[in-house]
C-alpha cells in the first residue's frame, strides 16, 4: 500500500499511475473523485456551500473507476467523465466541496473499500494522514508553485483551454490554501512520509526515487 500526497499540480497521479502500472498494483486517484462529486453538484445546481444537500448527493452516488490504457477512466452515474472533471469550472468548486465532511467521509469509504481489494497506489491529499495511515510507504510530491503553474497551463493548453500563466498559478495558490487550512483532514505533511521535490526533475527520475523507495 502506497500513499502518495501533495500540492496541486505536483506530479502526483502522473508518477502514481507509472509506480502503479510497473508494480502491478492499482491506481486509485482521489482528487478524481472529488471531482467527479463536484461535477455532479455543479449539474445538479447544488451550491458547494451547501453542506446538508451535498451530503445527500454523496450518500449514493454511483461512481466507478476504471484502469483504461491512457490512464483510469472516472463514470458517473454511468457516463464517462474523465475529461470534463478536468474542467476549470470544476478545478474552481472542488476544494469548497471537499471541505464538507459529509463528502470526506463518504470518499473516505469508498476509498478504503479500494484498497481493501489488495496492493494499491493512492494518491492525493490526506492519503498517508487519513485515508491509509497504516501505508507500507508514504510519499509527499511537492515542486514549486511556478513550475506547478506552467505544468498545469501545458495540460489545460493541450485540452484546448488557455489561460494567462499568472491566472493559473494564482488558482492553484487558492487551491493550495484552501486544502492546507480546512478543518477536516487538511493536506499536511506527515513525519513518516519521504518528501520528493519534482522542480529540476523528470517523470522517469521520480518514478525511480519513488520505486528505490518501495523496494
Ligand atoms: N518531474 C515530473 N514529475 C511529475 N510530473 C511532471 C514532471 N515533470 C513534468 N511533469 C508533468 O506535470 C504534470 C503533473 O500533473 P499531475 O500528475 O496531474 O499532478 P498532480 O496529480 O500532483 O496534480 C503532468 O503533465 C506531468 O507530465
Ligand atoms: N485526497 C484528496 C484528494 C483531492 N482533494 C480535493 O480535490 C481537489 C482536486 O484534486 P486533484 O488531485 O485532482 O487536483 P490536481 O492537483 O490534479 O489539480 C483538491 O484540490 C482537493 O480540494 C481532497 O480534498 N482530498
Amino acid at each position: 500500500m502506497i500513499a502518495i500526497d501533495g500540492p496541486a499540480g505536483a506530479g502526483k497521479s502522473t508518477v502514481a499511475r507509472l509506480v502503479a502500472a510497473r508494480l502491478g498494483y492499482l491506481y486509485v486517484d482521489t482528487g478524481a473523485m472529488y471531482r467527479a462529486v463536484t461535477l455532479k453538484a455543479l449539474r445538479e445546481g447544488v451550491d458547494p456551500g451547501d453542506a446538508e444537500a451535498l451530503a445527500r448527493l454523496v450518500r449514493d452516488i454511483d461512481l466507478v473507476l476504471e484502469p483504461g490504457a491512457e490512464g483510469v477512466r472516472v463514470r458517473l452515474d454511468g457516463e464517462d467523465v474523465t475529461a470534463e472533471i478536468r474542467r476549470p469550472e470544476v478545478s474552481r468548486a472542488v476544494s469548497a466541496v471537499a471541505a464538507v465532511p459529509a463528502v470526506r467521509d463518504r470518499m473516505l469509504e469508498l476509498q478504503r473499500a479500494l484498497a481493501r481489494q489488495g496492493g494499491v497506489v493512492m494518491d492525493g491529499r490526506d492519503i498517508g494522514s487519513r485515508v491509509l495511515p497504516w501505508a507500507d510507504r508514504k510519499i509527499f510530491i511537492t515542486a514549486s508553485l511556478a513550475e506547478r503553474a506552467r505544468r498545469r497551463q501545458r495540460e489545460l493548453a493541450e485540452a484546448g483551454v488557455h489561460a494567462s500563466l499568472q491566472e493559473v498559478e494564482a488558482e492553484i495558490a487558492r487551491r493550495d490554501h484552501l486544502d492546507s487550512t480546512r478543518p477536516h483532514s487538511p493536506l499536511v505533511q506527515v513525519p513518516d512520509a519521504i518528501v520528493i521535490d519534482t522542480t529540476g526533475l523528470t517523470v522517469d527520475e521520480v518514478v525511480t526515487r519513488v520505486l528505490d523507495h518501495c523496494r
